[in-house]
C-alpha cells in the first residue's frame, strides 16, 4: 500500500464495494452490500443503532472479519486479498476500554507495532516518546506505568498512541471514548480534533452517539439495520435536512441548538467591532457559539467580548448578534441541503438513464 502525503494529508482513500457479511449459521446478513467512498484526510463518523453492523465494516476493513461478498480498496489497492497481518501494521485500531495488554507497561504498549515491523531501538524509543506527548501524557511520568494505574481517559489516550505509533494512513476507532465520563469524553474529542488537524489521517469513526458524530466527522454516515445506509452526508446537511423518519430520530431534538457546536465565533460575520463599552465574559475566537450562547446568557449586561490569541478584543458578540448569525447559518444550511438533494436526485436519474 503506498503511503500517500499530499497537501499535509497522510491518509489513504478507503472505498468499500458491496460488502457483505452474513456469519455463519445466521440466514440474514449483518452487513447487507455497502459501498462507500471515504476521502484521504476524512474524518467519516459511523453511527446507528446497536446491532447495525458497525463494528463489523470496521473488522472488515481491518479483515479481523473476512467479508462473505464484496471488496475493499485502500489507495486504490484492493485488499481484501492480501495478507490481514501485514494490513493490520497499515491501520491503526482504536477500541473501547482501550484494549491494551494489562501485562505490559504504557511504553511497551505503544511499542508493540513499530517494533514488530522491525524498528530500530532508537527510533521506537523516540516515537514512545513524541506519541505520549502527541496525546497529552508526560513521558517521564506515564513511561513505565501499567494500565490499571491510569484513570480511564488516560488509558484512552494510550490506546490512541498505541494505534497511531506505525504512522499508518488509516485509523479505525470503534466507540474508543465510550468508557469515559462526559467531561473526559469531551476533552478526548477535542484531542481528536487536534490530532486529526495536524495528522490528516484517514479516520472511521464508530459511535452510537449521534452529538459525537456531529462534533467529530467531516461526514457522518448513519446506518439503519444491517448497515444499509440511511443518509451519508455532512454534519449541517443531516441536521438541516434528514433524509427520513429514521435519521430525524437519530437527530434527535435541539437540531438547531446542536448546530451551534459546529460554527465557532471566528467564522461569525455579525462580530461587531468593539466599541469600548465594558464587557464581562470573554471568549477566545475558537470557542464554538454554544459556548457564545452560554457567556451571553450568564452575563449580566448579556454581552460577550471576543478575544484573539495575545487576549487582545476582537469584537462582541450579544443575543442580537447571535441570533441573527444562528438565523443566516440555518437558512444557508437549507439551502445548501436542498441544493445537495436536488444534485444527488439528478445523478440518480442519470445513472438510471
Ligand atoms: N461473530 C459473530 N457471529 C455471529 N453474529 C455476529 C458476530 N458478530 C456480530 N454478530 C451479529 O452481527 C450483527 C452486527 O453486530 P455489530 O457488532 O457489528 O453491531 P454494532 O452496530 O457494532 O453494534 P453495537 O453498537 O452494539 O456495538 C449483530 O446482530 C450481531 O449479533
Amino acid at each position: 500500500m503506498p503511503d500517500v502525503h499530499t497537501d499535509g494529508v497522510s491518509g489513504a482513500a478507503i472505498t468499500l464495494e458491496h460488502l457483505t457479511k452474513t456469519f455463519p449459521g445466521s440466514t440474514l446478513p449483518a452487513v447487507d452490500d455497502i459501498s462507500l467512498h471515504i476521502e484521504p484526510g476524512e474524518l467519516l463518523v459511523m453511527v446507528g443503532p446497536s446491532g447495525s453492523g458497525k463494528s463489523t465494516v470496521l473488522k472488515m476493513i481491518n479483515r479481523l472479519i473476512e467479508p462473505t461478498a464484496g471488496r475493499i480498496l485502500i489507495a486504490d489497492e484492493d485488499v481484501t486479498g492480501i495478507d490481514p497481518v501485514g494490513l493490520r501494521r497499515k491501520i491503526g485500531y482504536a477500541i473501547q476500554s482501550s484494549g491494551l495488554f494489562p501485562h505490559m507497561t504504557v511504553a511497551q504498549n505503544i511499542a508493540l507495532v513499530p517494533k514488530m515491523i522491525g524498528w530500530d531501538k532508537e527510533r521506537v524509543t523516540a516515537r514512545v516518546e513524541e506519541m505520549l506527548t502527541l496525546v497529552g501524557l508526560e513521558p517521564g511520568e506515564y513511561w513505565k506505568r501499567f494500565p490499571r494505574q491510569l484513570s480511564g481517559g488516560q488509558q484512552q489516550r494510550v490506546g490512541v498512541a498505541r494505534a497511531l505509533a506505525a504512522d499508518p494512513p488509516v485509523l479505525l476507532m470503534d466507540e474508543p471514548f465510550g468508557a469515559v465520563d462526559p467531561i473526559t469524553r469531551a476533552s478526548l474529542q477535542d484531542e481528536l480534533l487536534r490530532l486529526q488537524r495536524e495528522l490528516r489521517k484517514t479516520i472511521v469513526f464508530v459511535t452510537h452517539d449521534f452529538d459525537e458524530a456531529i462534533r467529530l466527522g467531516d461526514r457522518i454516515v448513519v446506518l439503519r439495520e444491517r448497515s444499509r445506509i440511511a443518509q451519508f452526508d455532512t454534519p449541517q446537511a443531516i441536521l438541516a435536512s434528514p433524509a427520513d423518519d429514521f435519521v430525524s430520530g437519530f437527530v434527535g431534538a435541539g437540531a438547531a441548538l446542536k448546530r451551534l457546536n459546529l460554527t465557532r465565533v471566528r467564522d461569525l460575520a455579525g462580530v461587531q467591532a468593539a466599541n469600548g463599552a465594558p464587557v464581562g465574559r470573554s471568549l477566545a475566537e475558537d470557542a464554538t457559539l454554544r459556548d457564545a450562547l452560554e457567556a451571553v446568557l450568564t452575563d449580566p449586561a448579556g454581552r460577550a467580548a471576543v478575544t484573539g490569541p495575545d487576549g487582545e478584543r476582537l469584537g462582541v458578540v450579544d443575543m442580537a448578534s447571535l441570533t441573527a448569525a444562528v438565523h443566516d447559518m440555518l437558512q444557508a444550511d437549507r439551502l445548501a441541503a436542498e441544493e445537495h438533494l436536488r444534485e444527488s436526485a439528478e445523478s440518480r436519474r442519470e445513472g438510471a438513464a
